[in-house]
């Protein structure tokens, strides 16, 4: 039986905010898991399942599926935050219209809104009244809900401007199969976390074009490069992009059979056109839209990040894939390291 004090709340109950639930159920706290979809929460609570997005796994019975938002967050504090960037603003506007008291919301979703170019806490902080927001924390880190219900051993990390309430954060989801590292970078933890998906989608179609190895480590260590440039002239630290949210999730998106980024990537790779594959899906592929925002966001901070625009080009303007990877080996030739150098030396690092 949940214990007020001893609740959380998850929004959003597709695969990754199923699998958190599961983590925090496992911790001994009774987890109300909100779902817009009514017929979801009526599996959830007859079924103990939620087969669309986590098939075969058997739900913890102190989860218990929500359908009324303001039943769902009542006299909670932590609100676990779980639904695909786009829906983020919508359903942030939902939360701030039921809760009455202050909440610690932590996001766990990967991706950047594109022509406003915010990061997801910052369209959190914009939207939810500063007397009803306790803090925002950021879950991330290389972590397939897949493998997460199967509590396969996983780590990921959490950042927050209020670092106490990212111990917290801490506390509250760390157990032995789910180590939680904290780190204080959130301008690095969110861009690395969103960044991976362009990458994987990348790695997804040389993969499916049929190139090998090498063009898959070249993608993921050009790659880095590239997201690390992006987020330095940001003001992120530049060794969060070699901890788990930076190079840990690139590695495991761009080489999991479970990433929906590689699969979408892998499916254009073998000739699918992109609304074919998004149809196909049945779940969310943030690396798209996040490709679009990357390209803006390369022009506004004049960065250099080639593979981000061949995949745009590849996305929205009909470039054929095999003449994008052309386009990057016929690039001029170039240093590896010195441009990253060069922005560390502008920020005196
Ligand atoms: N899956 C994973 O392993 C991981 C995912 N993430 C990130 O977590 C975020 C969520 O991903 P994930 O759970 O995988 O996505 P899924 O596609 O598995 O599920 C998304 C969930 O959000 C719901 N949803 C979509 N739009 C709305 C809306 N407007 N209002 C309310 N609910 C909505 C969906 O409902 P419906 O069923 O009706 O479509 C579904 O329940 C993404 O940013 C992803 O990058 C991060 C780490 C791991
Ligand atoms: O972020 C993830 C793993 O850390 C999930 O990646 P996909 O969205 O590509 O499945």
């Amino acid at each position: 039986m949940e214990e007020k004090q001893k609740a959380a709340a998850v929004v959003g109950a597709g695969s990754w905010g199923t699998a958190l639930a599961m983590v925090l159920a496992d911790n001994g706290l009774g987890v109300r898991l909100w779902s817009h979809n009514e017929e979801q929460v009526k599996e959830i609570n007859q079924f103990h399942t939620n087969k669309k997005y986590l098939p075969g796994i058997d739900l913890p019975e102190l989860i218990v599926g929500y359908a009324s938002l303001s039943d769902a967050l009542a006299n909670i504090k932590h609100v676990i935050l779980a639904v695909p960037t786009k829906a983020i603003r919508e359903v942030i506007r939902k939360i701030q219209a039921v809760v009455t008291s202050p909440i610690m919301i932590t996001h766990v979703s990967k991706g950047i809104e594109p022509d406003t170019l915010m990061r997801i806490s910052e369209i959190i902080k914009e939207e939810m009244p500063e007397e009803l927001l306790d803090a925002v924390v950021v879950l991330s880190g290389p972590s397939h809900a897949e493998e997460v219900s199967l509590r396969h051993p996983t780590t990921v990390a959490v950042t927050s401007e209020n670092m106490e309430a990212a111990e917290e954060i801490q506390d509250l989801f760390i157990n032995h199969n789910f180590r939680v590292y904290t780190n204080s970078d959130v301008i690095g933890v969110e861009i690395g976390g969103a960044l991976k998906n362009i990458i994987a989608l990348a790695v997804g179609i040389t993969d499916g074009l049929g190139y090998g190895d090498n063009a898959k480590a070249a993608l993921m260590t050009r790659g880095l490069a590239e997201i690390a440039r992006l987020g330095t002239k940001m003001g992120a630290n530049p060794l969060t992009f070699s901890g788990l949210a930076g190079i840990g999730d690139l590695i495991v998106t761009c080489t999991s059979v479970h990433s929906r980024n590689w699969r979408a990537g892998n499916l254009l790779g073998k000739g699918k056109t992109l609304e074919e594959v998004l149809d196909s899906m049945g779940m969310v592929v943030e690396g798209v839209r996040t490709t679009k925002a990357a390209y803006q966001l390369a022009e506004k901070y004049e960065v250099k990040m080639p593979i981000t625009r061949v995949l745009y080009d590849v996305l929205f303007n009909g470039k054929n894939a095999k003449d994008g990877v052309e386009v990057l080996m016929g690039r001029s030739k170039t240093h590896e390291m010195e441009d990253l150098v060069n922005i560390l030396d502008e920020r005196n690092i």
